[in-house]
């Protein structure tokens, strides 16, 4: 059940980043502007985004299954969609049905997750469920590159979106919503009854929690990897664009490497959660600091332990998911992670628009030829993120443990008993 889901939330990954390294070819093929450029991340995001809370509940209304039917359809028609448009508008609409997809993917592996396997073991799989799927992104860099050079931007898009009938017809023979169900249907929701389910996986203050890690641990990684690692570490940095793919790459090892580490602490030590996360940020905080404020460029160990730091922030940002299963009964499991899962994605799009403006304004008139002192201060507006995520962390782990206790964390539940 989770290779199958595994293997689906891997091409999701891959088709959400399929398009950094294509930047130059839809420039020319759809004659864009920068800013158009940008717009495909940022409807992509915005999609992602607002559609974890619906999709939850549907999830714990229809099951896994069917939802990771429909996310799988709906992005393989988005990027074939993708691979045939000609124009601006076709292809900001295919990426739109990509955004939809993916939304649909991650929280039902995570529900298969926890559905299939017993609940000690479930931290590391989530974490090895996030950790892994992030290799999508590397498959998307250098297979991708060689295939749009080598055989075109239908061809290359076409072959990518031709992988869904296969994870399609596997899903259909092998996914099962629970060992005893095909389908796990759900209570049927009235309006109400979906706010009050909202209202009650809000209401616990581990929600919350796990709100503000996802909020504030992951947005630095995604937005390197996402748009500006490249532009930053070439033009801030001095160093050369395969070094810069290198040290991209080598935020997905870390993440890949440090997530099952991750994984075992926190299933090992549930009351240490919230201070792993912190110290994650302490870490990326530290990393940045000292890269921003080396005179002239950072050395290359120096950016080594940077991306290293910021790849860590992925696998620390799984913590939040973990803090929102223990907070929740199974019934409102997805609509919880659904809650959290927006966190990170409202973070990134902050972090990306806002980098993106400071360096706009500290470069009046130039585009693509940015100052390494614009780009120390746009990336400085990372601080307003970490400082807020990390205010929110401390303010309701301080509210977990008081009101909750630690025995009853170590025993795996920070359920608050709610009228
Ligand atoms: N925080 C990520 C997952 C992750 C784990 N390690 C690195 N990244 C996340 O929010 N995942 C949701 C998704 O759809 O990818």
């Amino acid at each position: 059940m989770w290779g199958v889901g595994l293997a689906i939330y891997v091409t999701a990954v891959f088709h959400r980043t399929s398009l950094a390294v294509a930047g130059l070819e839809a420039t020319e093929r759809f004659d864009l502007s920068a800013s158009q450029l940008g717009a495909f991340t940022v409807v992509q995001l915005l999609v992602y985004a607002g559609m974890q809370i619906p999709v939850g509940l549907l999830i714990d209304r229809f099951g896994p299954r069917t939802v990771l039917t429909v996310g799988v359809i709906t992005i393989s028609t988005g990027q074939a969609g993708f691979a045939l448009a000609t124009t601006f508008s076709a292809a900001l609409g295919a990426r739109v049905f990509v955004g939809f997809g993916d939304a649909m993917t991650f929280i039902c592996v995570l529900r298969l997750v926890n559905t299939w396997f017993e609940p000690r073991r479930v931290p590391l799989l989530t974490q090895l469920t996030g950790s892994t799927g992030q290799i999508g992104s590397i498959v998307a860099a250098i297979p991708m590159t060689w295939a749009l050079s080598e055989l075109g931007w239908t061809t290359a898009y076409l072959i990518s979106a031709a992988t869904g009938p296969a994870l399609l017809i596997t899903l259909l023979l092998l996914v099962r919503d629970t060992p005893t169900e095909r389908h796990h249907r759900g209570h049927p929701m009235s309006r109400l009854t979906l706010m009050s389910t909202l209202r009650a996986s809000w209401a616990q203050p581990g929600t919350r929690l796990g709100f503000w890690v996802h909020f504030t641990t992951p947005f630095s990684a995604s937005m390197l990897v996402m748009l500006w690692g490249y532009p930053f570490l070439v033009l801030s940095e001095g160093v050369s664009e395969t070094v810069a793919g290198a040290l991209l790459s080598l935020i997905i090892v870390a993440v890949v490497a440090s997530g099952p580490v991750l994984g075992w602490i926190v299933g090992n030590h549930p009351w240490h959660r919230s201070t792993v996360a912190l110290t994650t940020v302490a870490g990326m905080v530290v990393t940045w600091s000292a890269v921003l404020l080396w005179p002239g460029d950072a050395p290359l160990w120096l950016l080594v332990l940077m991306v290293v730091a910021t790849g860590c922030g992925g696998p620390a940002s799984m913590i939040g998911f973990d803090v929102g299963r223990t907070s929740n009964p199974p019934d409102r499991m997805a609509s919880a992670s659904g809650i959290i899962n927006v966190a990170g994605f409202v973070a990134t799009l902050v972090a990306v628009f806002g980098i993106g403006a400071v360096l706009d304004l500290a470069t009046p008139g130039s585009s693509d030829d940015y100052s390494a002192g614009a780009f120390r201060l746009a990336m400085s507006v990372q601080y307003l993120l970490w400082g807020l995520g990390t205010l929110q962390i401390w303010r309701y782990r301080t509210i977990v443990r008081r009101t909750i206790g630690r025995e009853a964390v170590d025993g795996g539940s920070t359920m608050l008993p709610l009228p």
